[in-house]
């Protein structure tokens, strides 16, 4: 069917939006809707918030979390106090969301066999891990991803629940392979569980996170409910794509920016997700944009409790009416890392080098300059891992010097920033700010502005970025004008 009106959504709803789970029933899960008003949607759930973090390693600070525990050997059987303490904290969280003793029990039992079933599984590796034959780091994948399910199986299977009782036909369909006996690929795996869905009778509630062959978690790591949103969108033909969150996507974040001064973005293109993505904004995983974009599938992000606000929608084919920047975000812990050999003017090859070392170590690389004898790239990730490939480099280059340092990198960004006023601008607001940048990246390619600073002055830059970019954009030309006469 291709009629627009009948064709469904497929909707996700973030982890810290799942966590206010009573105030989601009178919004996006039911408010106003009756009969089959109800339908026509499927929900992909996110683990409630600080699950995962829990579960895995706090996505911010790397604070280990279970698997982090158990992946390393010095941490002996901690992992297992920390899995007790994380089945705590899902009853605390049933215990918030069902009234009903008979719910509540059901919710409990649920959660207490996923997490004893993993802990033995985990006892049975360490075992077997024992006698040498077996590795545990081929293992790793695996139990990152049992771990990480856990978080997504409870929402789910809470969810169904909740809205069974509340009168609608809601049925969890659980993608994380819990006992399952074959092994299929992302797209199929999917296909075979909505197979017997009446979406226009039945409200499908996906856990956020599908066992599958290309194993989500190895491939795309945290984030990963954004990347079942996506194929599911694609494989099921669904009309829209939406994410409910629990602010609107403004011009920046409101809780670094008064929520009165941030604008709404009602609308940009994959191009913005993409940036924003790279800076760690979150708007939408890079590869679930990937999806949607090659499918023509339009992206809605909405205000998980202004299910009236049609939020900001983000299609492939939507070019800026006027040079503008949209949104002002950053990362505050970025490190620099500046490889420097007086011997590689004129000389190819080091790119590659250090290019491989960071893929061997798998570092996010956020941006990168260089010029005759100096590369420096801007990375995210571990400083264990960092440590690495400069030791790598170092062996293979003795004459470079490599240094890193912390910085932030606040990012301007916006579908066409092509005119000389962004760039002008951007220098005034900075400076009346007291801000001294430590470097600007302005490329040929007019989607964002790049600024350096020192990490302490991250809030203030993102501050002085947005009033001067967005807040003073449209006031400015005539405020100079009065100053000119
Ligand atoms: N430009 C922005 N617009 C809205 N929220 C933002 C923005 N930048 C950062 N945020 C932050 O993103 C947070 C939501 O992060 P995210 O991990 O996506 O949540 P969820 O768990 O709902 O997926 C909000 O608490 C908000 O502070
Ligand atoms: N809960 C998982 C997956 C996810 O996408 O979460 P969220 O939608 O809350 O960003 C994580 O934290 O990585």
């Amino acid at each position: 069917m291709t009629d627009q009106t009948t064709r469904h959504t497929v909707e996700k709803i973030g982890g810290t939006s799942m966590s206010r789970t009573k105030e989601l029933l009178e919004t996006v899960l039911i408010g106003d809707r009756k009969g089959a008003d109800l339908y026509q949607r499927i929900f992909v759930v996110s683990a409630y918030a600080g699950m995962t973090d829990d579960l895995l390693e706090h996505k911010k600070s790397g604070e280990p979390g279970v698997y982090a525990l158990f992946a390393s050997a010095e941490s002996g059987w901690a992992w297992g106090d920390a899995l007790t303490a994380v089945a705590d904290k899902m009853y605390a969280q049933n215990e918030c969301i069902f009234s009903d003793e008979g719910a509540r029990q059901s919710a409990n039992r649920f959660a207490r066999e996923r997490i004893e079933g993993v802990r033995s599984c985990l006892i049975d590796l360490s075992r077997l891990c024992s006698f040498g034959h077996f590795q545990l780091q081929q293992h790793l994948l695996t139990v990152r991803e049992m771990l990480a399910s856990l978080g997504e199986a409870q929402s789910a299977f809470n969810t169904s629940l909740l809205l069974n009782l509340n009168g609608v036909r809601a049925r969890m369909i659980d993608l994380t392979g819990w006992r399952d006996e074959a092994q299929y690929t992302l797209d199929e795996t999917i296909e075979r569980a909505l197979a017997d869905v009446d979406l226009s009778a039945e409200l499908p509630i996906v856990t956020g996170y599908t066992q599958c062959r290309e194993a989500l978690m190895g491939t795309y790591d945290r984030g990963y409910s954004e990347v079942t949103l996506s194929r599911l969108t694609v494989v099921t033909g669904a009309r829209e794509a939406i994410i409910h969150k629990e602010f609107h996507l403004s011009s920046a974040d409101p809780r670094l920016v008064s929520p009165d001064a941030v604008r709404v973005i009602g609308e940009t293109n994959y191009d913005v997700a993409d940036q924003l993505s790279n800076m760690g904004m979150e708007a939408i995983h890079p590869w679930a944009a990937k999806s949607l974009r090659q499918a023509g599938i339009p992206l809605r992000v909405k205000n998980a409790f202004e299910p009236e606000h049609p939020g900001t929608v983000i299609r492939s084919d939507l070019d800026a009416q006027a040079p503008q920047v949209e949104i002002v975000t950053g990362l505050s812990n970025v490190y620099a890392f500046e490889f420097y050999d007086q011997n590689m003017v004129g000389v190819k090859g080091y790119d590659v080098e250090i290019l491989e070392a960071l893929k061997r170590h798998m570092v996010w690389i956020i941006a990168k300059t260089s010029n005759a004898n100096t590369i420096t790239h801007f990375l995210k990730g571990s400083m264990k891992a960092i440590k690495r490939v400069e030791a790598d480099l170092s062996s293979v280059f003795q004459s470079a010097e490599i240094s890193l340092r912390k910085i932030a990198l606040v990012s301007a960004i916006g579908r066409d920033l092509g005119s000389t006023r962004v760039l002008a601008q951007a220098m005034r607001a900075l400076s009346d700010a007291g801000i001294e940048p430590l470097g600007v990246h302005d490329l040929l390619r007019k989607v964002d502005l790049q600024v350096i600073v020192e990490p302490e002055q991250f809030e203030a830059t993102i501050a002085a970025l947005h009033k001067g970019l967005i807040e003073d954009w449209d006031v400015a030309p005539q405020q100079r004008l009065h100053a000119a006469a």
